[in-house]
């Protein structure tokens, strides 16, 4: 699913007001009915108090609706009109009217009023500020936010939390409504995902209200949220007539005395997501907890006893994924540049893989295009270097991603793989994950999916959220404290199973 940035949602709405014909009033009531629709069916009628706070632009014009939409379905509700500027928009004018006429009659809150009582009972329908905000709220719109944060009702924010600008970080985190639920119009908006910024948005929901479907599917966008329906077209099946030849070979080069675990649960996730044949290149300490641990997997050895010291194979493998657990000894880091250099197929590498290039910036431009790197927020820093924000995070990583030519996938709750000018964010995966060893089967995965003809994109986007979904799947089964490494790699098939599950028949009525 795209995600469209504040500007292109507001040409959606020029588009959809221009060919369906309706004037902008009818899209504000389309869209402020899609919220009442939403609450009515939750609230079936239930005695309780909701408090509309409303802005003075379109946002607050759908809260005026939604308060007109639930008086006339008996809900008790209070309207508070935030008057934050003179210049109020001609949508929300009529609706203000209209609620006059329906005898409800807002209190307007400016700099000198006190602050609304609020209880933690009542519901707080946030439509302060919509995605028309382009500047920090001013001191007393600020304290009014913190008032509503500092309340502990359940807050229902309209489009994005108030105070939360579209595309960038909030000038003022303080200053922003941290929203219990969000109900978006028609597309999902880059904040949510983002970690400094997705903190104000608990949980999100899409409302449908009918934008110009032409201009929606035509414009490019600079992120796709990535779930299940484009995720599924990526798989390659596997035919009838094939061999493990046909599924690849992939090598996994890592360890050192004390850390050749990585190499196995990298080897063993690679092997699980289907690659034909893999190998594990380990230093001489390893050979024989990978060949007693895997025993499909089969093992080379470095010269090395106890960290890798050069690396070369008797075959040419499909792939190489590398850096669990190798280290940064300066031998390893040069046998490393050495395989950089002598290798032209894309490989996959993490952890102390990129602390080396990190260490040693010259070996950057060996890299093979198209390889895959999948950093964590501290490797991503020793890479790119530090930043400001989420978004400078963002395009820092989009200019090395285009600079050399390579995929990077940045990890994180919502993991977010780049290449060049696009980001793809990943819907799966779950606060249990953040544990030891998840990165390296999530480097196997990628690996293998590679191996098996996946190109160095689609293999990221598909393993990152597949290994979510195996992730989220073992924490169904045991909670998130108890989830390991190894938990993911064996649900590994059950992701499969369940990304190509064909969804459940209809029920048929009986005659
Ligand atoms: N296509 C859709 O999704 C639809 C969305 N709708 C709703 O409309 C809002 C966007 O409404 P808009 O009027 O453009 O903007 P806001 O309501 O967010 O803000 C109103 C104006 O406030 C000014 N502004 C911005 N920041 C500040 C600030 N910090 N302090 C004071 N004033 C501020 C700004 O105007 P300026 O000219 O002063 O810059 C804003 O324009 C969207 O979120 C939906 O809720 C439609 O109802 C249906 C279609
Ligand atoms: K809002």
């Amino acid at each position: 699913m795209k995600i469209f940035s504040a500007s292109q949602i507001q040409d959606a709405d020029k588009s959809t007001i221009q060919k369906q014909q309706i004037s902008s009033e009818e899209l504000m009531e389309r869209a402020a009915t899609k919220l009442f629709e939403w609450i009515h069916a939750r609230l079936r009628g239930t005695r309780v108090t909701l408090k509309l706070f409303c802005g003075i632009g379109n946002n607050g014009g759908d809260g005026l609706v939604l308060a007109r939409l639930l008086h006339e379905h008996g809900y008790t509700i209070q309207v508070y009109v935030v008057n934050f500027s003179e210049k109020r928009s001609k949508d929300f004018l009529l609706n203000l009217e209209r609620l006059k006429s329906a005898k409800l009659w807002p209190d307007f809150l400016n700099n000198e009023s006190e602050l609304p009582p609020i209880s933690p009972d009542d519901i707080v329908i946030d439509a302060i500020f919509g995605i028309g905000l382009n500047r920090a709220p001013n001191t007393w719109v600020g304290n009014l936010i913190m008032h509503i944060n500092n309340s502990r009702a359940f807050v229902l924010s309209v489009d994005i939390p108030s105070g939360l600008p579209t595309d960038k970080c909030p000038w003022n985190p303080d200053y922003a409504i941290r929203a219990s639920y969000v109900l978006t119009f028609q597309v999902p908006k880059l904040v949510f995902f983002l970690p400094e910024t997705g903190v104000f948005v608990n949980q999100w929901e899409l409302l449908d209200i009918g934008l110009d479907p032409e201009y929606l599917q035509t414009t490019e966008t600079e992120f796709e949220l990535i779930g299940r329906p484009e995720v599924l077209p990526l798989y390659r099946p596997r035919l009838k007539f094939s061999h493990k030849g046909n599924y690849g070979h992939a090598i996994i080069v890592g360890g050192s005395y004390g850390k050749i675990g990585a190499v196995q649960l990298a080897s063993d996730a690679c092997l699980s997501s289907g690659s034909g044949l893999v190998t594990a290149f380990v230093p001489l300490c390893g050979y024989q907890a990978i060949q007693t641990a895997l025993p499909e997997v089969m093992v080379l050895t470095d010269g090395g006893e106890k960290i890798i010291s050069k690396i070369s194979f008797p075959f040419e493998p499909t792939v190489v994924g590398i850096g669990m657990g190798i280290g940064v000894d300066k031998i390893t880091a040069n046998a490393f540049g050495a395989l950089l250099k002598s290798m032209e197929k894309p490989m996959v590498i993490d952890a102390d893989g990129l602390n080396i290039l990190a260490k040693h910036p010259k070996m950057l431009k060996d890299i093979p295009e198209l390889s895959v790197l999948t950093p964590h927020p501290k490797e991503l820093e020793r890479l790119v270097g530090n930043w400001s924000d989420d978004f400078e995070k963002l395009s820092k990583v989009k200019a090395f991603s285009t600079h050399y030519n390579v995929v990077v996938v940045i990890k994180g709750a919502h993991t977010i793989t780049v290449y060049k000018d696009k980001g793809f964010v990943n819907t799966t995966g779950n606060p249990g994950m953040a544990t030891a060893g998840s990165g390296d089967v999530l480097t196997g995965m990628i690996t293998g999916l590679m191996a098996q003809g996946y190109t160095s994109l689609h293999a990221a986007i598909f393993g990152v959220y597949l290994h979510g979904l195996a992730g989220d799947i073992g924490v169904s089964e045991m909670g998130y404290e108890a989830l390991k490494a190894s938990t993911i790699i064996s649900n590994i098939g059950n992701a499969f199973m369940e990304l190509l599950r064909q969804p459940e028949a209809e029920p048929q009525e009986e005659n």
